[in-house]
């Protein structure tokens, strides 16, 4: 074949396809060709977005919140993506010591950006983001910070947050013991009040009260809020947070009377092995009075406990911050994967080719739509959902500032929930995301097992998804409780109508029906309202209402989910009742809003069924219409990856790249791997050749 018939090649997207694995012969067999220049600069995917039925740019200011957010995530996405300190593809393959000096030489480089362009906290949030590496920053951040500034007094933010924000000491937030996690105040660490010194005494009396996992306290930390048991005068007095400086500020060695370490490898490769968790444990460790946070209740001098009128729960205000993040980390998570197996299931080819023409893309399989779209939409409704609360949190931070503490339980109960809820989907969705892009998503270099191994832990850290969900699970039985006599508001104010929502069956006749907002939330409030009063009626059979919460939890977790299920649902709906500049934007946003919300009543018609709320007729009627929204989707599917804006470098993926050009660079990716840097692989003298050469005596081989 000449160059005359290599650049024959580039002219039809088909026939480039079908040639691509010739092409990969030649060059495999010294053939010399180029590939990179014969295929470089073509975008395999334009076919694909010139069917898109919306304004892809207004999409991704739908999707970023506003344009001033997209512009500002844009332009770190950029920042990192054009800057080779921060390449990653080699990430897997380094050894842990070499894993974690590169961690913390991006960290210390992301920094100096940080530093040198003056960068706000928002925009080294967005860049902490796109850097995508795990990293003792992460806790510093994410856990440190926040939560001097929500459990310390205005001294000791005066005090401890300019050290850390200036990062001339570093934190992590070390709550969890070997022994404990769930259960906050079964830990074990003593923090004891001496009042000849006025100091604690912070100790780690057994095994099992050594810290264990707190992430940036195996190598990096300076100092760690240490959450202890309060002991004045020889009583307890609860479970505090405390600020421990753990290593000299000189030369970063463990100061007297404290051990601490990495905790050891975790699961995959690179992946959240960048992260130092640690283990940490005290010998009599002493630290002054006031580095108590005092904000809930504080321990005079003269060892007096004085409570505020801050509520105790305050003191698990951080994690309540955190889950809320971690609501908005599960769109990006999930959005990456769906991006990645959706533009690969638009360039992967399988049968179907009629004539000699091109094969089918699998994108266009009705298995592959039922299993990717549903995805997408969910991709959708968490980044919408996340976006509530996140406004949630904001008003009830504000309202705590100013003592009013009125709304804390709901926020509580929202976010454990939702956490838990987005955290489960999304870690289902990545692996469904590999399966869907066949063999080669099990490659390191699809993106898909790294995504995967970093996600999944997120559905234990930060509370285990059941515990969290039974936290919601109490929170309804109340509000189920309390009914008679109280109104409830909020993200329960449903349940004001449970009469109705009891007795009221589905009106839905026609497939069609099921396009209606209020056919939809009417249909989700009444499967949570009847599965929250059901358990409220079993509860009540019990004597001891502990005995019968955990008989029952179970069915309280199924309850907790189709509430948060109705949360997500609603709040997509809500933000479709706001004005949404674009052409075909808010229609297309629709869709996908009709999809989440069918697939969950497809998913989980025996709920509904169940209830008596719907007829099987009502639910085949909603698979119907799931199917007709699955062939709306498909000309946007591209287009709709593309709104969330990410850049090759932060999605991290062959099959998922921009311009679709997966086989060549697929294929180079391969020569990268170091088992190809020689033919003869090592070892091959010592263990394989004597195999060969061995002249065997028994007479059976
Ligand atoms: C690159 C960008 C990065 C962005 C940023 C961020 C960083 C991110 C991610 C980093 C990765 C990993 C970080 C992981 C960190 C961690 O994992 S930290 C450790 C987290 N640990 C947990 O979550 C423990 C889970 N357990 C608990 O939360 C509680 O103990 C539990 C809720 C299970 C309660 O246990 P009980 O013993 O039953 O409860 P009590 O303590 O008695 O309290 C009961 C009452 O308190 C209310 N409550 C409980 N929690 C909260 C809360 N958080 N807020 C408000 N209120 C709360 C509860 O409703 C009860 O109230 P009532 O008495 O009914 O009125
Ligand atoms: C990657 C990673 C990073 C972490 N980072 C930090 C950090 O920075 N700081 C920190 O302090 N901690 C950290 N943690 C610890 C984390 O917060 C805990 O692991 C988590 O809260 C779960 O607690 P556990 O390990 O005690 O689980 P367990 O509670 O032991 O859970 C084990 C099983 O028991 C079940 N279970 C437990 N209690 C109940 C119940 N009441 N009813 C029904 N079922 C129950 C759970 O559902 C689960 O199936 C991290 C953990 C991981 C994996």
């Amino acid at each position: 074949m000449g160059l005359s018939g290599i650049s024959l090649l580039t002219t039809t997207y088909s026939l480039i396809l079908q040639h691509q694995s010739l092409l990969l012969c030649l060059r495999a067999k010294g053939f010399g060709l180029d590939l990179k220049k014969d295929m470089e600069g073509v975008d395999y995917l334009s076919d694909e977005r010139k069917k898109a039925q919306f304004d892809v740019e207004a999409m991704k200011i739908a999707w970023a919140g506003s344009l001033e957010a997209f512009q500002l995530s844009d332009r770190m996405a950029k920042l990192v993506a054009n800057d080779p300190a921060f390449e990653k593809f080699t990430r897997p393959m380094l050894g842990r010591k070499e894993l974690i000096k590169n961690t913390l030489r991006k960290a210390a480089h992301g920094w100096k950006l940080i530093v040198d362009l003056r960068l706000t906290e928002e925009e080294a949030k967005w860049l902490r983001l796109y850097i995508d590496e795990p990293a003792y920053t992460d806790l510093h951040w994410g856990m440190f910070i926040p939560a001097i500034e929500g459990q310390g007094t205005e001294e000791q933010k005066k005090k401890w947050l300019p050290l850390a924000k200036k990062m001339q000491i570093i934190g992590c937030y070390a709550q969890t013991e070997l022994g404990h996690g769930s259960n906050v105040q079964g830990l074990e660490t003593t923090a004891t009040f001496d009042p000849q010194t006025d100091e604690f005494i912070m100790h780690s009396p057994t095994l099992t009260s050594s810290k264990w996992w707190p992430g940036g306290l195996g190598k990096a930390s300076t100092h760690a809020v240490v959450y202890a048991r309060l002991i004045v005068g020889g009583e307890f007095h609860g479970v505090h947070g405390f600020i421990v400086q753990l290593r000299s500020l000189d030369d970063h060695s463990p100061l007297p009377g404290v051990t601490v370490g990495d905790i050891g490898m975790k699961f995959g490769n690179g992946a959240y092995n960048t992260m130092d968790n640690g283990v940490l444990r005290f010998d009599h460790v002493r630290i002054p009075r006031d580095q108590m946070l005092m904000r809930v209740s504080q321990v005079t001098r003269e060892g007096k406990i004085m409570q505020s009128d801050v509520p105790r729960q305050l003191i698990y205000g951080t994690m309540v911050y955190v889950r809320q993040t971690i609501v908005a980390d599960a769109s990006k998570a999930l959005s990456r994967a769906v991006c990645i197996a959706t533009r690969y299931s638009a360039i992967r080819r399988q049968f179907g080719s009629r004539n000699g023409g091109p094969e089918t893309q699998v994108i266009d399989y009705k298995t592959q739509q039922s299993r990717l779209f549903p995805l997408l939409a969910s991709a959708y409704a968490f980044r919408f959902v996340g976006e509530w609360l996140k406004w949630l949190y904001t008003d009830v931070k504000e309202r705590l500032a100013a003592n009013d503490f009125s709304t804390l339980p709901e926020a509580h109960a929202c976010t454990a929930g939702l956490k838990s809820l987005t955290t489960s989907f999304t870690a289902d969705g990545i692996e469904e995301c590999r399966k869907l892009c066949g063999g080669h998503g099990y490659l390191v270099s699809s993106g898909l097992p790294e995504l995967f191994a970093v996600y999944i832990p997120a559905c234990t850290y930060e509370g285990d998804n059941v515990v969290l969900l039974l936290q919601v699970a109490r929170f309804l039985v109340k509000t189920v409780s309390e009914l008679g006599y109280k109104k409830p508001v909020g993200t329960t104010a449903y349940m004001g109508r449970v009469a109705s929502l009891m007795q009221n069956n589905c009106a839905v006749q026609t497939a069609e029906g099921w396009l209606n907002p209020g056919a939809v939330v009417e249909a989700f409030e009444s499967r949570a309202a009847r599965m929250a009063v059901r358990c409220g009626q079993q509860l009540a059979k019990y004597e001891n209402p502990e005995e019968g919460f955990a008989e029952l939890s179970a069915d309280l977790v199924e309850a907790s989910i189709a509430h948060c299920q109705l949360i997500v649902v609603s709040k997509f709906i809500e933000k479709l009742q706001q004005d949404i500049p674009g052409k075909g934007v808010k229609q297309t946003l629709e869709v996908l809003c009709y999809v989440y919300a069918l697939f969950l009543l497809h998913k989980h018609q025996g709920d509904f069924l169940a209830t008596g709320y719907l007829t099987p007729k009502q639910a085949s009627l909603a698979n119907d219409q799931l199917r007709t929204l699955y062939s709306k989707v498909r000309p946007n599917a591209i287009t709709l990856v593309d709104s969330f804006n990410y850049t090759d470098h932060y999605l991290g993926s062959i099959l998922g790249r921009y311009d679709g050009n997966v086989y060549p660079k697929l294929y180079e990716a391969a020569w990268k791997d170091p088992l190809n840097d020689s033919d003869v692989v090592d070892g091959f003298y010592e263990y394989v050749q004597p195999i060969l050469k061995q002249k065997l005596r028994t007479a059976k081989l």
